[in-house]
């Protein structure tokens, strides 16, 4: 039995010796002292990304191919533990630290923790919210292949803030609505230039309607965020290529065009966010032949803004793969993965896993998380407050 199956056994065992989570919940007593683990998964934008990051609209679902996990553990000392292959420190040589470096980047999954930790407690401090005294160590571990637009940075934040939010015994007082932003806030700590769409459709799972109007959010605080039904969506494939991308860099010129008020991305970011909006009435109609119209018209636009050095010569064929057998296809991020759609049903899709193959891609049919909100999320929905 491997590390992780051990702890997850261990903390079945720790829910049935112990009192239910609502109990806890309602307890003034000391915190649990079981280890809590969370889960996040990796999202795929289906339309109007990364309108998200310009007060647009998109439509984000959550998927179970790919999650990072969070283990919180009661310690005497606060502790952020080194994954030992993403935080790696200790190498077989010089040409060994070089080439992880020029694969995998500089950083891993500490920095996002550490984060964590401290947007959650500056929030609770803003928002008087008390919190114990009491220690922890946190550490992750992740398969979402990583700076592949599939959301793994804010997967590991995301499942960080739910360990928090448990240990702390805070769930009912820190609201869904806001805790997107509050997993955003710690990657703008570090610099990471993201959106919200990712960390909305990591705390709801399921799919999500989101519209990111800047009148709407400056007036409540957040977005408005509306979960659709899963069973809407048609089949999908997921393409994914081992070619770390640093997402911050592919956005940084078209977000400073954008501030400047460049009339060429503002016009075309508005005319992304429409698809999320068109995509809802044809997600709702089931009307699949104008869903992969839109997919596709969401990535020629990204491309036209973005322009191809940006995007990438992999990620702009892994595009192509599919388009040459006639699959929807645009990138589920910033780059680096393809959601791919094949409206001509089971003989397109054979034909597209044979010319990923041929390409050197990977192919997954994507499995839809459904809706994560448990039943005090809910109650803290602001829908449920008025
Ligand atoms: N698999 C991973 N393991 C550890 N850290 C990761 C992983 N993926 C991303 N990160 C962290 O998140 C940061 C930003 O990654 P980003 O480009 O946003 O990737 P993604 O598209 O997967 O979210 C990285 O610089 C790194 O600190
Ligand atoms: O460009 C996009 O579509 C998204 O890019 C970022 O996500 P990532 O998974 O890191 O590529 C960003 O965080 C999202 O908000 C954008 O929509
Ligand atoms: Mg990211």
């Amino acid at each position: 039995m491997g590390l992780w199956e051990r702890s997850k056994v261990r903390r079945l065992c720790n829910e049935i010796m112990n009192p239910s989570e609502e109990e806890r919940m309602e307890g003034n007593g000391p915190p649990p002292a079981t280890i809590i683990e969370h889960k996040a998964y990796a999202r795929i934008g289906l339309l109007g990304n990364p309108s998200d990051v310009y007060h647009g609209r998109t439509i984000s679902l959550n998927i179970s191919n790919f999650w990072a996990s969070v283990r919180l553990e009661p310690s005497s000392d606060l502790k952020i533990v080194p994954h030992p292959t993403h935080d790696l420190v200790k190498f077989t040589s010089l040409s060994h630290l070089v080439n992880r470096l020029e694969n995998e980047g500089y950083y891993g999954g500490v920095r996002l923790l550490m984060a964590t930790c401290k947007v959650f407690t500056k929030y609770c401090k803003e928002q008087g919210i008390n919190l114990h005294n009491n220690n922890f160590s946190l550490s992750y571990e992740t398969n979402i292949p990583r700076q592949t637009g599939l959301s793994g940075s804010s997967a590991i934040v995301c499942a960080a803030f739910s360990c928090l939010v448990d240990f702390y015994k805070v769930r009912d007082k820190i609201d869904v609505e806001i805790r997107p932003q509050l997993i955003l806030n710690a990657e703008k700590e570090l610099g990471i230039v993201a959106g919200l769409q990712d960390r909305v459709a990591q705390v709801y799972g399921g799919l999500v309607y989101m519209d990111f109007e800047k009148s709407k959010m400056d007036e409540c605080g957040h977005g408005i965020y509306t979960q659709l039904d899963t069973s809407l969506l048609p089949p999908l494939h997921l393409i994914y290529a081992e070619n770390p991308s640093d997402s911050g860099k592919v956005h940084s010129t078209v977000r400073q065009r954008w501030l400047d008020g460049d009339k060429f991305i503002i016009l075309s970011m508005e005319k992304v966010a429409n698809l999320a909006l068109e995509g809802k009435t044809a997600l709702l109609e089931k009307d699949y032949a104008k869903l992969a119209t839109l997919m596709n018209q969401n990535f020629d636009l990204r491309r036209r803004m973005f322009g191809d050095a940006a995007l990438g010569g992999v990620n702009i064929e892994m595009v192509e793969v599919g388009r040459r057998v006639g699959a929807a296809t645009k990138f589920t991020g910033s780059g680096g993965a393809v959601v791919a759609f094949c409206p001509e049903g089971p003989s397109q899709v054979k034909l597209l896993e044979e010319s990923c193959k041929k390409s050197g891609f990977y192919i997954v049919p994507v499995e839809v998380v459904p809706s994560l909100l448990n039943e005090i999320d809910i109650r803290t929905l602001s829908s449920n407050k008025e």
